[in-house]
């Protein structure tokens, strides 16, 4: 079934924690937002993956170069994820497909901004099977999900689709329509007044359209 990703951005460290306590009956997997690892660095990714054991850690490194060296800081860090940018070189995205490897860890890339089949296919070949359909924050005023955006994915096979950008309640259905191994959700959640009740029904969402 589709795991269901909570998003930790733009929060304190006690916040975060407290939002994890809430809803983690809920979720499968923790993201510590990049801003969060901007503020608080490898330490706090460290203290989530020790508090939280039972928990998946994401950490959203969105690495665009130096791929080798920021995997090895993540995984012997504790996490279980990371993540590296589409239009990161692709020896940077090979080095940390590697590294994930050589960790027995796990990567998506995020493909903010990159629909061009062409790079898809080529991703495809170095090995990429975990793709990040991503609408940035600062696009979903205007950018919303279609149909379009999933057309290169389709003849790709063995690959697993992760989503996010402004994910809610009520895109849980049509986006069921995909299969995705991960939706990821952070404000739906993290802004709610209610998270653990927000993150319950996002969970009921997800089983009721599982398929
Ligand atoms: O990676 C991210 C931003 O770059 C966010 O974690 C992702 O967009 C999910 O958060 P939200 O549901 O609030 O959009």
């Amino acid at each position: 079934m589709t795991k269901i990703q909570l998003a930790l951005d733009r929060l304190t460290k006690a916040q975060c924690h407290e939002l994890v306590e809430q809803t983690r009956e809920w979720i499968d997997m923790v993201e510590i937002g990049s801003g969060v690892i901007k503020q608080y660095g490898m330490e706090f990714v460290k203290e989530m993956k020790e508090s939280y054991p039972g928990l998946s850690v994401l950490a959203d490194m969105k690495t665009c170069d130096a791929g080798k060296a920021e995997a090895e800081q993540v995984f012997e860090a504790g996490a279980d994820w990371t993540t590296v940018m589409s239009f990161a070189s692709n020896t940077t995205i090979k080095d940390v497909i590697d590294v994930s490897r050589h960790f027995t860890k796990s990567v998506y890339l995020d493909m903010m901004n990159c629909h061009d089949s062409n790079r898809i296919q080529e991703l495809y070949g170095l090995g990429v099977r975990y793709f990040n359909i991503h609408i940035p924050i600062d696009q979903q005023k205007e950018s919303r999900w279609s149909d379009e955006l999933f057309a290169p994915y389709q003849d790709l096979k063995d690959i697993h689709l992760v989503l996010s950008g402004g994910i809610s309640k009520e895109d849980i259905s049509s986006l069921s329509h995909y299969q995705p191994a991960i939706i990821i959700v952070g404000s739906a959640i993290t802004k709610s007044e209610h998270p653990a009740v927000a993150a319950q029904e996002i969970r009921e969402e997800v089983k009721r359209h599982a398929k």
